[in-house]
């Protein structure tokens, strides 16, 4: 069994082990039901109808019995697996949240929601079931097989020949099976990104007067989904017919046996029911255990793909705290594409406690990336960063970003209160919250709430304009004591009169230090920065 599948097993042993009790006990019940049935054509045939009735009552018994048992099943196994599916999606976003930022977004976030919807989903159908099923059709076959043999034992050697049979047919077709369901996890991821993308594009795609392609757009990416679905599906079906065709095979052979062994008298006539019975039974649990591992095998590349998220690797590194004297940059290289020039060239800059620095520059020239090296998310330069002293690398990153409040231009709003968009859910003192609201200029917002803080902020912030976002979003790192604050046009799209308000709080305040990218430098900001430096400067000419 994939050893994942065994590792969230036995996290929940305690809820998985209270199934496997109830699985057992079914599997007792309808082998005593099928024992029942034997035994009662035997009793009628030698005219014993008082030993008929009571078959026939153990039989009813026991199946109403074993009904009552598939129900407990069934709630149990749920329980089972939705908390081994929570885990994994733990463990999987564990995982993205302690991965580096570039290998973050080197796919996009559509394809993770795959990952931790329809990758679990396919964990869940193809893993946990098929594992449910495994050990039902363990004990059903293990039960039948006891009872066959207390026919006689030819019965049982014969069952146990062609059981072996049964296991070796199908183990042709793993590898296959494990290879396109790899392709159609790819393919769900795929349909993921392109519905995504087009839904998340309608606003775009309404002003291009091309709504359309919001239908064309996802019936393709539906079809290319299809395409990968269908080859699995196709494989899945060859597969199980050849083991059923097996199946049916060692069926009749075990009736021409026992046959034959009541024609000779070596069997009384009951046993053909229970041959018909059990033997099916054991065919049938084979066929069923056979097709599961089969199952179970698609479920392995997908574990693996989960694992192949690299771990950020922090040994050696410790968290810096408060800022006091400058970030620096020295002799710093930096390209996106090994195979393309460089975007930085032995470039330095010195970001002094307190002062306040412009980047300006024609567009894709390296301001934003400037920003994402200062703040630690791109690792992969060559040169020294510097954080008051300390070299970049021996820095956890988390502690790096906790100094810097970084304001783009679609500041991010939960749909929360205002109160928890400002706090985060830490527990600041009233007192504080209040002087930071009027540091950012919201006072006068919150006043004219009704319901003031505890209003709520509607989904992306619809019911704030886009200043009171970038306050909102700079109280939250004022609140976390972030001093540092990264401006990646963060005004841009806001009308002329709140970017100048809100550029110009920012920067006229002595306790914040300031990197501005902008295209636009308004006069009356660019006079109170202690250093303007234009992207010309990022590669030597
Ligand atoms: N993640 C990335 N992978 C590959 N190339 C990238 C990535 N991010 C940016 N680039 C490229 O690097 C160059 C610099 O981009 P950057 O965003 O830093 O420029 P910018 O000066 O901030 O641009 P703008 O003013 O338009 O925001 C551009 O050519 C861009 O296409």
């Amino acid at each position: 069994m994939n050893k994942n599948l065994r590792h969230y097993l036995w996290e929940f042993k305690g809820q998985n082990c209270l199934l496997v009790i109830i699985l057992f006990f079914n599997a007792l019940l309808i082998t005593l039901n099928g024992l029942g049935s034997a035994n009662a054509l035997t009793a009628l045939v030698a005219g014993k109808f008082t030993a008929f009735i009571w078959w026939v009552i153990v039989m009813t018994g026991s199946y109403a019995l074993f009904c009552f048992g598939l129900f407990l099943q069934q709630y149990q196994y749920s329980r089972c697996c939705q908390l081994m599916n929570t885990a994994i999606r733990r463990d999987v976003t564990a995982r993205l949240s302690n991965t580096t930022y570039e290998t973050y977004h080197s796919q996009s976030s559509s394809v993770y929601a795959s990952w931790l919807t329809n990758d679990v989903t396919t964990i869940d159908q193809m893993g946990f079931y098929n594992v449910m099923d495994i050990v039902t059709q363990v004990f059903t076959v293990a039960f039948a097989a006891i009872a066959l043999a207390t026919f006689h034992y030819i019965l049982l050697l014969t069952t146990l020949v062609l059981a072996v049979v049964m296991y070796l047919v199908p183990k042709v077709f793993t590898k296959p099976v494990q290879r396109r369901s790899l392709a159609m996890t790819h393919a769900n991821e795929r349909l993921m990104n392109r519905i995504s993308d087009v839904l998340t594009g309608f606003d775009a795609l309404n002003l291009l007067n091309l709504r359309k392609l919001l239908v064309q757009r996802t019936v393709a990416a539906s079809q290319d989904a299809a395409t990968h679905i269908n080859a699995w599906q196709w494989l899945n079906g060859v597969t199980s017919g050849v083991i059923n065709g097996v199946s049916g095979l060692c069926q009749n052979t075990m009736l021409l046996l026992t046959g034959f062994m009541v024609w000779r008298h070596l069997v009384p006539i009951g046993t053909i029911n229970a041959s018909l019975n059990f033997a099916g039974t054991i065919f049938a649990g084979m066929t069923g255990i056979m097709t599961s591992v089969m199952d179970m095998a698609s479920v392995a590349p997908i574990f693996e793909k989960f694992a192949a998220v690299p771990v950020r690797d922090t040994a050696g590194q410790v968290p810096v705290g408060r800022f006091h004297t400058a970030l620096q940059m020295q002799d710093v290289t930096f390209t996106y594409d090994p195979n393309s020039r460089p975007i930085l060239q032995d470039f330095s800059l010195t970001v002094a406690k307190g002062q306040k620095y412009a980047l300006i520059g024609p567009s894709g020239s390296g301001k934003s990336t400037v920003l994402n090296l200062l703040i630690g998310n791109l690792t992969d330069y060559q040169g020294i960063l510097r954080y008051d002293q300390t070299n970049y690398q021996h820095i956890t990153p988390d502690s790096l970003i906790n100094q810097v409040t970084y304001l783009d231009q679609t500041p991010f709003m939960f749909n929360d209160t205002l109160k928890n968009n400002l706090t985060m859910g830490e527990p600041y003192s009233d007192e504080t919250i209040t002087a930071v609201i009027q540091r950012v200029g919201l006072t006068d917002l919150v006043a004219s709430l009704p319901q003031g803080l505890a209003t709520m902020v509607e989904k992306d912030g619809r019911n704030l304009s886009g200043g009171q976002k970038q306050r909102v979003v700079l109280a939250r790192g004022l609140l976390q004591g972030r001093q540092i604050v990264f401006m990646d046009e963060s005004t841009a799209s806001l009308d002329p009169a709140s970017a100048q308000a809100i550029e110009e709080m920012i920067v006229t305040d002595p306790h914040l230090t300031v990197v501005m990218v902008t295209h636009h430098l308004r006069p009356t900001i660019a006079q109170q920065m202690d250093c303007v430096i234009d992207s010309a400067e990022f590669v030597p000419a």
